[in-house]
C-alpha cells in the first residue's frame, strides 16, 4: 500500500522525487516539535481566519470529524501569535489514531505532545490561545501553505527534516522514484565504504542528477 511504502521513505528522497517530476510539495518553514516525530497519511484540511466583528471563534471542534490515520493540515495563514492546537486536541487525536498534525501556524501545550509521542509539525510554539481570536472558515477545502496547494487526500509525509504534501494523483510515481533514489544512494554509500572514492561512486551512480527534472 502506498502509505506504507511512503512511511518507509525519508522526506529527503520524496522531495528529490517531487523535484524530478517538477511538482512543488515541500512546506517551507514547518518543523517537528521533536526530531523523532514522523507522520504519513492522507491530508484532512482545515483553514482558520481572524475573528470577524461578531467576535465568535474557537479552536478545534472539527476534531470529531477526522478519520483515524489522517494527517490534519491546519492553515492559520502562518500566524505565530495565536495557537490553533493544544494539549486537549493532542490527547484526543492520539487516542483516536490520527497520524499527526501539520500547522501553518503555532501550537501550545507542547509537553503533552512530547509525552504522548503525538507527531506535531508547526512554525513554532506559543502559549496565547486562538480562542476568541480565530474562527474556522473551511474544512475539507484546499489550503495553500507557502504557495503549495494541498487538497484533501494528498499524502502528507513528515519527519525530522520537515513536511511534504504529495498530490494524490502523483503519489505512486513519486514513491516509485523515491524508492529508486534510496536504492541508488545506498549503493553510493556502500561503494564509498568499501574503499572507493566518493566522487567516483557518485559519478557512477548518477548522484548529481537524481533529483533533476526528467520526463522519463
Ligand atoms: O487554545 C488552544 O490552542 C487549544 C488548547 O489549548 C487545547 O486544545 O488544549
Ligand atoms: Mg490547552
Amino acid at each position: 500500500m502506498l502509505v506504507e511504502r511512503l512511511r518507509a521513505l525519508p522526506t529527503a528522497a520524496v522531495s528529490d522525487a517531487l523535484d524530478r517530476i517538477g511538482v512543488e510539495g515541500a512546506l517551507h518553514g514547518l518543523a517537528p516539535l521533536s526530531n523523532g516525530f514522523r507522520a504519513v497519511g492522507p491530508a484532512f484540511t482545515v483553514r482558520y481566519a481572524p475573528v470577524d466583528e461578531t467576535g465568535a471563534g474557537t479552536v478545534g471542534d472539527f476534531l470529531d470529524d477526522v478519520p483515524p490515520g489522517a494527517v490534519i493540515v491546519i492553515d492559520n495563514a502562518g500566524r505565530t501569535d495565536v495557537t490553533v492546537w493544544g494539549g486537549i486536541m493532542t490527547e484526543v487525536a492520539a487516542a483516536r489514531g490520527i497520524a499527526g498534525t501539520v500547522i501553518n501556524g503555532v501550537c501550545r501545550d507542547v509537553s503533552v505532545s512530547l509525552t504522548q509521542n503525538y507527531p506535531l509539525f508547526s512554525r513554532g510554539r506559543f502559549m496565547r490561545t486562538g480562542k476568541d481570536r480565530v474562527r474556522l472558515v473551511a474544512v475539507g477545502e484546499p489550503v495553500t501553505v507557502n504557495g503549495v496547494e494541498i487538497h484533501v487526500g494528498a499524502l502528507i509525509c513528515a519527519d525530522a527534516d520537515g513536511v511534504l504534501a504529495v498530490p494524490a494523483a502523483e503519489a505512486e510515481r513519486v514513491v516509485d522514484i523515491a524508492e529508486r533514489i534510496e536504492r541508488v544512494e545506498s549503493g553510493i554509500v556502500s561503494a564509498a565504504r568499501a574503499g572507493g572514492a566518493l566522487r567516483e561512486a557518485r559519478e557512477k551512480f548518477g548522484y548529481h542528477r537524481l533529483q533533476t527534472r526528467s520526463r522519463a
